[in-house]
């Protein structure tokens, strides 16, 4: 059985459900702070509760047969981190360690851990390779390279075995259009660019215009979520068949695309006219990050199915069939 932490939320319940088609078994453990119990596939078993409640997690690893964890429970917004930094190193870093402590003491000793590009800060280069430097820029990437920092040390010393991807910007959603992206309130692009096309909101805003990128607007590289849970099983497969490997991978699509791009995809894909306004710079964005995946492409053969047209247009007939995200 794997353990998936925060697997109410977006992407745990995409990889959740990836997994059971795949015929593992699941326990997913969330405290629905920003997740949803719908979000949920019936077939795994749900645990209400806090990563961070010692005695939870020790009833939990008594009572089921863990073999892996998948951490994605995690306080995830940018902006956020920059005004309350305390919570995210609460609950991304004093948090898990105490999950990790309580695997270690029940010999669980392999991990998918949830990292991010904030980890690297500014590019030197167009292209981010995992040995690039780690210099993150707000207290949220700095909060996933503490995590990384205690992995590294762990499976020198403590006979952990883990995995930290590297996610670039996650959008899309499930092709079956059942479960998708609902976040209050929502922050990221594509689905604030798509919620106003429905007329929900009066206009997109563009924060900032004047970035050194060829159109002033800042540059994301965007993976759809399925492609993402893909790599996250075809990492567990590499964890349990070799009990002796941790790595880093990065997890984009190798392409960049402008704020304005996407807004222009999304006008594109959805027959709508959006109204933008451009609006001072988000504290603590960097203006460009675009991910080489060459090396879970070569290690784990990791293959990414879709396309930003793809991205889009899944993530739109889930904003259609659930206009109010899931029932509240
Ligand atoms: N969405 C992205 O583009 C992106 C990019 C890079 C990394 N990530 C990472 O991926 C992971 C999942 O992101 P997401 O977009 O699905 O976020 P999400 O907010 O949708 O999901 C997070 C889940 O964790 C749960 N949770 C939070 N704190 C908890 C705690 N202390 N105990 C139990 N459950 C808790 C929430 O209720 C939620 O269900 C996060 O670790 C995030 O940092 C996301
Ligand atoms: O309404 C909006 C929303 C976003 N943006 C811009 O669009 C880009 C993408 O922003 P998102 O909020 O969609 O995503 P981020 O790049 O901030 O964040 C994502 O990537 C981060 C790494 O930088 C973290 O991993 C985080 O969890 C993940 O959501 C940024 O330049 C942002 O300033 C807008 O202009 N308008």
């Amino acid at each position: 059985m794997i353990l998936v932490t925060g697997g109410a939320g977006y992407i745990g319940s995409h990889v959740t459900r990836d997994m059971l088609v795949k015929g593992y078994k699941v326990a997913v453990l969330d405290n629905l702070s920003t997740g949803h119990l719908e979000a949920v596939d019936k077939r795994a078993i749900f645990i209400f509760g806090d990563i961070g409640d010692e005695r939870l997690l020790e009833q939990v690893f008594k009572r089921f047969p863990i073999r892996a964890v998948m951490h994605f429970s995690s306080s995830c917004l940018v902006g956020e981190s920059v005004r309350n930094p305390m919570k995210y190193y609460q609950n991304n870093v004093e948090k898990t360690i105490r999950l990790i402590n309580k695997m270690l003491a029940h010999q669980i000793t392999r991990l998918i851990f949830s990292s991010t590009c904030a980890t690297y800060g500014i590019p030197t280069g167009t292209v981010l390779t995992e040995d690039h430097g780690l210099h993150p820029i707000n207290p949220y990437g700095r909060s996933k390279l503490m995590i990384e920092t205690i992995l590294k040390d762990l499976s020198e010393s403590n006979g952990l075995h883990y995995v930290s991807l590297r996610y670039f910007n996650v959008a899309g959603a499930h092709p079956s259009a059942e479960i998708g992206e609902d976040h209050f309130p929502e922050t990221h692009l594509i689905p604030n660019v798509l919620q106003h096309l429905q007329g929900k909101t009066k206009e997109v805003s563009i924060f900032g215009g004047d970035y050194h990128t060829p159109d002033g607007t800042c540059v994301r590289d965007y993976i759809h979520v399925c492609d993402l849970s893909d790599a996250h099983i075809l990492a567990l497969e590499y964890l349990v068949q070799s009990n002796l490997v941790s790595d880093i991978f990065n997890l984009g699509n190798e392409r960049g695309y402008s704020v304005l791009d996407i807004i222009k995809s999304c006008e594109a894909i959805t027959n709508r006219q959006a109204r933008v306004k451009v609006l001072p710079k988000r504290f603590g964005d960097p203006p460009l990050l675009v991910a080489s995946s060459e090396k879970i492409r070569n290690v784990l053969g990791w293959i990414p199915k879709h396309n930003l047209e793809q991205i889009i247009r899944t993530a739109w007939n889930w904003h259609e069939k659930h206009p109010e995200g899931f029932p509240k």
